[in-house]
């Protein structure tokens, strides 16, 4: 085994999370630390591949939360680094939705099947919540799954490429209405290295300094009295006063980093009950255009007998300007439900039936601005989620490629031209992603959110599903990495005091005690927002590891 001096923090992950708790630690004076990634980059979720000649985004696209009272700080970030983004008008969007010998299904029919899955999804939460406030009768009505091809594909965008949130939807009422694509030729992950450049030694664009190791796969953490060893596939190991661990939910799921001592049965039980969304942009090149393009229709909608079957298509030929309106489920919010009075659940924001089933093509469809934003480069785009996400990932994609383009030849005909080239994101077999991004049920018990942000002695959990209001977004992983460094630093100053007072040394708390955990409700949401972590979580020690556990 290798063997490194101990830092006084070690921050496992880089993407925004662990990038932003990294430089809060710096700037608080804490400089011995150390950043370990798995994989030979930084940004995590936030990755901008080549592709057609463009720079794509294959995770994060958006900035969501824009323009309101209170400042979105990635906006601020990306502000301050000249991003190149574009605002995402919805309002003129329009898009047709065809069956599988290609015709356009008329306004009225996918304007009823739209009613019916919003009735349906509105009863749906209704059921839930009567029966998660023990109500099992009264309320509780059975509702008719979808069957028919366009039922199913308006029930897939409904609840896939969206989930629902309960209002008020922080991300929105606290930072505003407004959406911007990121459409840079550096990638939203620049943003990443503006941050890095504050506190690493970086040079022409690249990060020089040892504090930072790539491909540094975690693979366990061990903790004692004293410290925390984390230990790597490559045989080496670290040691550090305290760790912040920012690995996705997926990753804490997987198992893929053990802990010894094991985690507590509360905080293991609580991972497991995050649910985790796949979302994949599948893309591929043509040699020509010979869809409805810019400025008649940007997306358009494949109804099949399966659902989720290569439903929802977007042009990526100028940019992406309106394509986010069913793109990304926390930032973008088509069918945000209003949960404000109890009695009436409405969707909010957007009227879905406003913008779904247009036959005309008549109207422009994205801002002229974003005319300039790309040279035209003959892209199409394909979402899909979570059980045929996980299915594409496990195939060639050549195979993805034949099935894409049965699919687009059953819309637009047999003359169409093959496409030239496919990119498959693949953030499930990812074994440092495991999904996309954390989705709390709608209505759950916020202990167990609690319990998945809580700190198990010296180990800190950070990254988007540990935000509290904005988990699944950039910047609730942002905002995620500062609250969890501000808790280490408030620990160690806690720490600091009682070796001052070394007589009032306390009792180590027991790792065992943890398991039987419980705060009442009121204690337990008033930490939520104070961030002010119970105390008798933490391990009490000196610097250093000599009593690591091995
Ligand atoms: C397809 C997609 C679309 C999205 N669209 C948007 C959007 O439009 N707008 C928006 O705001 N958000 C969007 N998101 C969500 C956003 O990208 C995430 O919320 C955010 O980037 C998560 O940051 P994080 O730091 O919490 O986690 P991550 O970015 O996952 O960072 C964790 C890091 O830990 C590393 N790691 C994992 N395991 C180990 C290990 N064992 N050892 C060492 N390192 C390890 C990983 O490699 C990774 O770099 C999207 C996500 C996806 C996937």
């Amino acid at each position: 085994m290798d063997s490194h001096s101990p830092s006084s923090v070690i921050i496992v992950g880089a993407g925004v999370s662990g990038i932003s708790a990294a430089k809060v630690l710096a700037e608080n004076g804490i400089h011995d630390l150390l950043i370990l990634e798995a994989s030979d980059r930084i940004g995590g979720r936030i990755r901008k591949e080549t592709f057609g000649g463009v720079s794509v985004e294959l995770g994060a696209g958006w900035i969501a939360g824009v323009g309101g009272k209170e400042s979105n700080p990635v906006w601020e970030l990306a502000a301050k680094s000249g991003l190149r983004t574009f605002f995402s008008d919805y309002s003129n969007a329009r898009y047709n939705i065809y069956d599988r010998s290609g015709k356009i299904f008329p306004s009225g029919i996918a304007t009823d099947s739209y009613q019916k899955a919003v009735d349906s999804a509105i009863q749906n939460l209704r059921n839930q919540e009567a029966e998660s406030g023990g109500d099992h009768s009264s309320t509780s009505k059975v509702t008719e799954p979808p069957s028919t091809p366009i039922e199913l594909a308006i029930d897939f965008i409904l609840h896939d490429f969206e989930m629902a949130e309960v209002e008020p939807i922080s991300t929105f009422t606290e930072f505003g209405e407004r959406e911007y694509l990121v459409a840079d030729e550096r990638g939203y992950e620049y943003l990443l290295y503006k941050m890095a450049e504050d506190f690493l030694h970086t040079s022409e664009g690249r990060i020089l300094d040892n504090r930072l190791k790539l491909n540094q796969v975690v693979r366990g953490i061990q903790q004692s009295r004293s410290g925390v060893r984390v230990v790597t596939e490559d045989g080496r190991f670290y040691e550090a006063n305290y760790v912040v661990l920012s690995v996705s939910i997926g990753v804490l799921q997987s198992d893929f980093i053990s802990f010894n001592p094991p985690l507590p049965r509360w905080k293991s039980e609580a991972i497991t009950k995050c649910e985790v969304m796949v979302y994949t942009k599948i893309f591929l090149q043509f040699p020509y255009k010979f869809w409805p393009g810019c400025p008649e229709k940007e997306f358009f909608i494949y109804a099949h007998d399966r659902r989720g079957y290569y439903t929802f298509w977007q042009v990526r030929l100028k940019c992406f300007s309106i394509l986010c309106l069913f793109c990304f489920s926390p930032g973008n919010h088509l069918l945000l439900f209003s949960w404000s009075n109890k009695e009436t659940l409405k969707f909010k924001r957007f009227l879905f039936a406003d913008y779904l089933f247009e036959q005309s093509s008549d109207l422009p469809l994205y801002d002229q601005h974003m005319e300039s934003a790309y040279p035209g480069s003959n892209i199409l785009v394909v979402t899909l989620t979570n059980g045929e996400s996980k299915r594409v990932e496990a195939q060639p994609d050549t195979d993805t490629l034949r099935e894409a383009m049965v699919v687009l030849r059953d819309m637009f005909g047999p003359d169409i031209p093959d496409a030239i080239d496919i990119l498959v994101p693949r953030w499930w077999n990812n074994r440092f992603q495991r999904g996309s991004y954390s989705n709390y049920p709608i209505i759950s018990n916020p202990q167990v959110f609690y319990n998945i942000k809580a700190p198990v002695g010296r180990i800190f959990f950070t990254g988007e599903h540990t935000s509290e209001r904005f988990n699944g977004y950039v910047h609730g992983a942002y905002l995620a990495g500062i609250e969890t460094s501000r808790a280490v630093l408030e620990e160690m100053r806690k720490e600091r005091e009682t070796e001052d007072g070394s007589q009032t040394q306390l009792p180590e708390p027991l790792l065992a005690l943890t398991e039987s955990l419980t705060m009442s409700q009121s204690d337990m949401v008033s930490n939520l927002h104070k961030c002010d972590i119970p105390t008798q979580l933490y391990l009490s020690g000196k610097r250093g590891i000599t009593e690591a556990i091995l």
